[in-house]
């Protein structure tokens, strides 16, 4: 056995834990103790132990759940419980199909010893690599570290059906993850099907995800099948789920829970398996706040959480994406492949980007077609990019707040977001009341916010402005 195998242990009682760590410490394995079941999730995907021992009785969550969650999100993973008799059913029943053993308490630290090796060679013998699968660099550019990130995430949750939500703004390739996601999951060859929530019309969402009888409305004259039920076996892409109307919403709710579900104008149940994948630009737990977005549907899909950097955050991977999109457009436009000179691509690597690398993608597509020569230049670029509006360089506050931080951190600042935020806030607040002539449930409703956000952040920032 090359390296230290990774022992993680699940337990409430500091003397178990104890007990436990004391047996296992070998020069052949790794312990780490984790107290609460809630932390054991987030700790897998940053480092996955070899095997996991818990106990099933702790306080807040469940242990049973736990185990549910660990199994749909590795279940490869050996899981070794501790428990009485009288729970060992149920708690079979929670890790079906999963690698599982039982460690009858009270237990002998011998036998808990020869169970955790036992187990640890069952894994090697089946351990698959965990780092970004095969192709996937190919598929998606990013040598900047919170991409690598990225990458490590989708390698950690291939094999697995776990829930994600994708965040990050518009262009940042969140449906890109999502396929890779897919790709590389058990689900891999069976249907990605994606919709975007706040590209259909709210009165047809419902109908799009569940499909619909024939009659049920106006205009249903034939039984449709819903995108759910294109996706049975695969993987269904909710995009913007932040816009699914609360109705919906609570639909989505019952089928995550029951995996079955209605067609509209329906009475027969239909059963699907489906992996959810959400995405969204939006903050969630900022919608909960405001009764826009159920809480407990928040906390089903939030269970692994991808950040995607905006472009203008990773600008070390822009040329690279630049000569992949300016290759891509060739080819589908069947013409010469452009380059940019030196001087091109260090501008491009300079601008803003607010569409992130969509907009990257979209001017490489125009330049293929307008850019003159086989070298772009500078003055080839649109007019929009090349001084500076739009998006552009100079006279972007971006450029201005950073050289500010550069500056407050040469000073010897720390804490620079605390400095930061409230000013943001505030300027951002002050401008849109100015444009509602005060009126903030509108002011609210321009910087994107619910009201009761607003009101919130007016209490602390501005309490001059605070009462109605
Ligand atoms: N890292 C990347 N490498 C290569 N291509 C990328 C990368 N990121 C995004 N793209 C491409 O950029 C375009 C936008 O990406 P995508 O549609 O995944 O973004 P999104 O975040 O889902 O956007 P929206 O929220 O607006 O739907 C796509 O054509 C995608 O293929």
């Amino acid at each position: 056995m090359s390296e230290a195998a990774r022992v993680m242990i699940v337990d409430d009682d500091r003397a178990i834990r104890w007990v436990l760590e004391r047996a296992l410490a070998q020069p052949d394995l790794e312990v780490e103790c984790v107290e609460r079941a809630d932390r054991v999730l987030p700790r897998l995907l940053e480092e996955p132990p070899d095997v996991l021992v818990t106990d099933i009785r702790m306080p807040g969550i469940d242990g049973l759940d736990l185990m549910a969650r660990v199994r749909e999100a590795h279940p490869d993973l050996p899981v070794i419980v501790m428990t009485a008799h009288s729970d060992l059913d149920s708690a079979v029943a929670s890790y079906q199909g999963g690698a599982f053993e039982y460690l009858p308490k009270p237990f002998d630290v011998d036998e808990a010893l020869a169970l955790v090796r036992r187990a640890v060679a069952h894994a090697r013998e089946r351990q698959r690599p965990v780092t970004p699968p095969e192709g996937l660099e190919t598929e998606i550019i990013g040598e900047a570290p919170a991409m690598q990130e990225v990458f490590r995430a989708i390698g950690r949750l291939a094999q697995s059906h776990i829930t994600v939500l994708i965040n990050g703004e518009s262009g940042t390739g969140k449906e890109r993850v999502a396929q890779a996601l897919h790709q590389h999951s058990p689900r891999g060859s069976r249907p990605f099907i994606a919709l975007n929530m706040a590209a259909i019309p709210r009165d047809l969402i419902e109908s799009e995800l569940f499909g619909h009888e024939k009659g049920a409305f106006t205009g249903a004259t034939a039984q449709r099948q819903g995108r759910f039920e294109q996706a049975d076996g695969g993987t269904l892409f909710l995009d913007e789920i932040g816009d699914m109307p609360a109705e919906t919403q609570t639909r989505l709710l019952r089928v995550l829970a029951d995996g079955e579900f209605y067609r509209v104008g329906g009475h027969t149940p239909v059963k699907v398996d489906v992996r959810i994948i959400a995405a969204t630009h939006q903050h969630l737990e900022e919608l909960v706040d405001d009764g826009r977005f159920r809480e407990d549907l928040f906390h089903r899909l939030n269970v692994i959480r991808i950040h995607l950097p905006k472009l203008a955050d990773r600008r070390e991977d822009i040329p690279r994406l630049a000569r992949h999109f300016l290759a891509e457009a060739a080819k589908e436009l069947a013409t010469d492949v452009k380059v940019l000179t030196e001087e091109a691509e260090e501008h491009l690597t300079r601008l803003a980007w607010p569409g992130n690398v969509r907009q990257l993608e979209n001017t490489c597509r125009w330049l293929t077609v307008m850019a003159s020569g086989r070298e772009v230049l500078v003055e080839d670029l649109p007019p929009e990019l090349r001084d500076g509006e739009g998006g552009g360089a100079s006279g972007d506050w971006r450029l201005a707040f950073r050289d500010w931080a550069d500056r407050a951190l040469a000073a010897g600042h720390t804490h620079l977001l605390e400095e930061a935020v409230p000013d943001f806030e505030k300027i951002l607040i002050e401008t849109a009341l100015k444009h509602t002539g005060g009126r903030k449930g509108e002011a609210a409703e321009l910087l994107g916010w619910g009201r009761n956000t607003l009101t919130r952040k007016l209490k602390t920032l501005m309490p001059e402005m605070a009462e109605d």
